[in-house]
């Protein structure tokens, strides 16, 4: 395997501090592991079609393609793929580990981040090489016993603490692994737009084997089943995070403190409904897990164009597995995906479509940069030690010319003594300063928290609405799709038989809806209900803050009013912490009224006007963060919306033309139906209005909506089912005028 260059320091420029802190461009290492044939293969006669070749070349045999036949001799039947490392069915588990992994150890101890991925069909071998069995361990094991033998090497001149997470993505919810209980988490973005997620129970650890003591049992709560193609089938993704933080052992101000982040991911396999013949729940599952890789699929692609150039629009909004591995795909860390692949002929698409992507995914470049965290004492300590020196160097001064005029024998030598404040009387007032600054910068401290605890929440809130729109959006393709299905089984109605063979249809001839439609529909409706729950609670919030007599003291009290049962965890809590916000302000702006009178001398003055200051700049700041995520987020919504346009626009031109061969007398009678109700978009002038959930889901829309003058213009298509009928839009029925 070729040796990727370091991505550490450049000798070129620089001080050494300052290049540590350079980001440096980093190719994906992506090895592919073949593992050998099974017993069900074997029962079947499947030949082995996937040969390594040499240790980087992997040769793909197509099983269609007969060499007998004259007509495709000058075909070639192998597909060659060449990668950083090959493993065949003789590769032993720390081969794996030897040529992928091992190399990541190093770095995630001195601070950098480092993402270890199977990926591969459902029952390639992912989790086997990951895991692995007691007799011979996988990379979690050997990785985490190398990584704590590196850490113990460091021990004498830094302090490291270790802890560990794990989580499954099953459904697209997140799960504690290591407490079920705890329900679904939700991913949150940080101000440095690094993912982390909320709740989520972080373990301290001292050891490998503890690691794996409590994998295991988090694998027992892992959502495991026996599929067509895999007995012991992963129905879930699963993410270990391991975090490595060390602190340099020293008497300075000034610490740092290097963050390694380890993730290590045993994707869910792919599958092919077709072939797994899988049923009900394993079903959805299915179609969850492929949504969630095809966005994998997707990142991958767009990440690995023009050699990965950020300018091209990598969207890894489109599922928990890519908002997660945002990190290890097209950000901070140093990635190592193992495409798993079975060597049989009966498995050769999924085969193929795997290389393909692994493939593309060795254009991916990341840019590492070491998580160095200086921890500095704070200013308001500095500022401790600078008025203590002045006090003393003013102290000092005084007596001196006081002994001075004393010894001189000039009259006011003890006079002077009355203008300087007694020690005592000073050193009390400094004290009492002192205690009413350390309550001030509590205070600020609170409401800075509270103030980014609600970015967040607000962040979370856009990100449900963007959801919303996407899956919307999902709903809309698929019912400009099925008017246009049903147009065209109108104007050819003889082809009706032909267009029954070619697919299913759902009632009355319709099509039958994609499974992703209707996972669209449910989640748009649980998102809907969200997020009317928490706009009922803002406008209630309102007017109870308008109203309010008394402030609640902490968010126990506020959760605990009766009306908080119905309401979301996640409005509960931005109620809450709105609430505590204004508090802590008030509290703030109170001792900001009583400092002025406590100091004394111009560098407590100063001081104060320091904190001041930095406190200012640590809102504005938190207040630009909050205006980055919702400008980003409003470009997203953007993103959507021109999207709908555009589908907009498509079915406006088939109206056209159903109208112009309408008139030209080629179309059976028509039967009225509105365009711009369809897509849900505005008919006439004005804003664009969100799409109206009641046009594309179960729900029937509002009374005000369907009233006769509210209706936008009608436009006339071919009548498509009873005369004077209706056309059926979702479940809604879009009557004539
Ligand atoms: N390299 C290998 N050597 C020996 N046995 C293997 C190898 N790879 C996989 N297997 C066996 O194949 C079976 C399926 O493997 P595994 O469960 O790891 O697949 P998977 O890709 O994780 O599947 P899924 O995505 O469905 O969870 C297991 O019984 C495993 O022990």
């Amino acid at each position: 395997m070729p040796s990727r260059p370091a991505a550490g320091p450049s000798p070129a420029r620089g001080s050494p501090a300052k290049r540590e802190m350079e980001p440096k461009d980093q190719q994906l290492t992506v090895a592919l592991r073949i593992r050998p044939l099974n017993d069900t293969e074997l029962e079947e006669g499947a030949a082995v079609i996937a040969h390594k070749v040499g240790d980087q070349m992997v040769v793909l045999m197509d099983p269609s393609e007969d060499p007998e036949d004259p007509l495709r001799t000058h075909r070639s039947r192998e597909k060659t793929f060449i990668f950083d490392a090959v493993f065949d069915q003789h590769a032993s588990q720390e081969d794996v580990y030897l040529a992928t992994t091992q190399q990541l150890v190093e770095g995630v101890v001195s601070g950098y981040n480092a993402t270890v991925f199977a990926y591969g069909p459902s029952g390639a071998g992912k989790t086997h090489t990951m895991l692995g069995v007691d007799t011979e361990p996988g990379i979690y094991l050997q990785m985490l016993s190398d990584l704590f033998q590196a850490i113990e090497e460091t021990r004498d001149n830094t302090d490291c603490s270790v802890s560990m997470s794990y989580l499954e993505i099953y459904n697209e919810v997140i799960r504690d692994l290591l407490s079920p209980s705890s329900g679904f988490l939700d991913l949150r973005e940080d101000s440095r737009g690094s993912i982390q997620i909320a709740g989520i129970t972080e373990v301290s650890t001292s050891n490998a084997q503890e690691i794996m003591q409590l994998l295991t049992k988090g694998n027992r709560q892992r959502t495991q089943e026996p599929t067509a193609t895999n007995k012991t089938s992963s129905r879930s993704h699963a993410v270990l995070q391991v975090t490595v933080r060390r602190r340099g052992r020293g008497a300075h101000l000034a610490e740092e403190v290097r963050v390694g982040r380890l993730f290590m991911v045993d994707l869910a396999g792919s599958e092919r409904a077709s072939q797994t013949q899988n049923q009900g729940k394993r079903m959805k599952e299915g179609a969850h897990i492929n949504r969630s890789l095809l966005a994998l699929g997707n990142c991958i692609n767009a990440l690995s164009e023009k050699g990965g150039s950020r300018a091209q629009y990598v969207n890894f909004r489109d599922s928990k597995l890519t908002r997660l591995l945002k990190d290890a795909l097209g950000g901070n860390s140093r990635t190592v995906m193992i495409a798993h692949i079975s060597p049989a002929s009966t498995h050769f698409e999924e085969s193929r479509t795997t290389l393909l992507y692994a493939y593309r995914a060795k254009n991916i470049k990341t840019r590492v940069k070491r998580n160095l965290l200086s921890v500095s004492y704070h200013i308001a300590q500095y500022m401790d030690v600078i008025s203590d020196l002045r006090g003393q160097i003013q102290r000092l001064k005084a007596k001196v010319e006081r002994q001075e005029r004393e010894r001189r024998g000039e009259p006011g030598g003890r006079d002077a003594q009355a203008t300087i404040p007694a020690p005592d009387a000073e050193e009390d007032s400094r004290l009492k300063m002192n205690r009413i600054r350390a309550q001030l910068i509590g205070a600020f401290k609170e409401q800075l928290e509270m103030q980014r605890s609600l970015v967040e929440l607000e962040n979370t809130n856009i990100e449900l609405h963007v959801d919303t729109s996407r899956h919307l959006l999902t709903i809309a393709d698929w019912e400009r799709e099925k008017t246009h299905h049903v147009t065209r089984r109108a104007r050819t109605p003889e082809k009706d038989e032909e267009v029954l063979e070619a697919g299913p249809e759902g009632d009355e001839g319709q099509p039958a809806e994609p499974h992703e439609v209707a996972l669209a529909r449910e989640e748009v409706n649980m998102l809907l209900a969200e997020q009317r729950k928490t706009a009922a609670l803002k406008v209630r919030e309102r007017r109870h803050v308008h109203g309010l007599s008394r402030v609640c003291k902490d968010e126990q009290t506020w959760q605990q009013r009766p009306r908080a049962s119905a309401l979301s965890p996640r409005s509960l809590r931005q109620a809450g912490l709105e609430q505590r916000l204004a508090s802590a302000k008030k509290k703030a702006s109170q001792l900001e009224e009583l400092l002025p009178a406590q100091a004394t001398g111009e560098d407590q003055r100063e001081a104060l006007r320091l904190l001041r200051r930095a406190h200012e700049l640590e809102v504005e700041n938190a207040e630009l963060q909050a205006q980055r995520l919702r400008g980003r987020s409003l470009l997203r919504q953007k993103d959507f919306l021109i999207q709908r346009y555009q589908q907009h626009r498509l079915l406006c031109e088939r109206v056209i033309r159903a109208q112009r061969r309408l008139i030209q007398g080629e179309a059976p009678p028509a039967a009225p139906v509105r365009a711009p109700v369809l897509l849900g978009l505005p008919s006439g002038k004005g804003s664009p209005r969100e799409l109206q959930p009641w046009v594309l889901g179960r729900e029937g829309p509002p009374e005000k909506e369907t009233a006769a003058h509210s209706r936008p213009l009608a436009w006339r298509i071919p009548r498509t089912e009873e005369p004077g009928g209706l056309l059926s839009v979702g479940s809604h029925r879009v009557g004539h005028d």
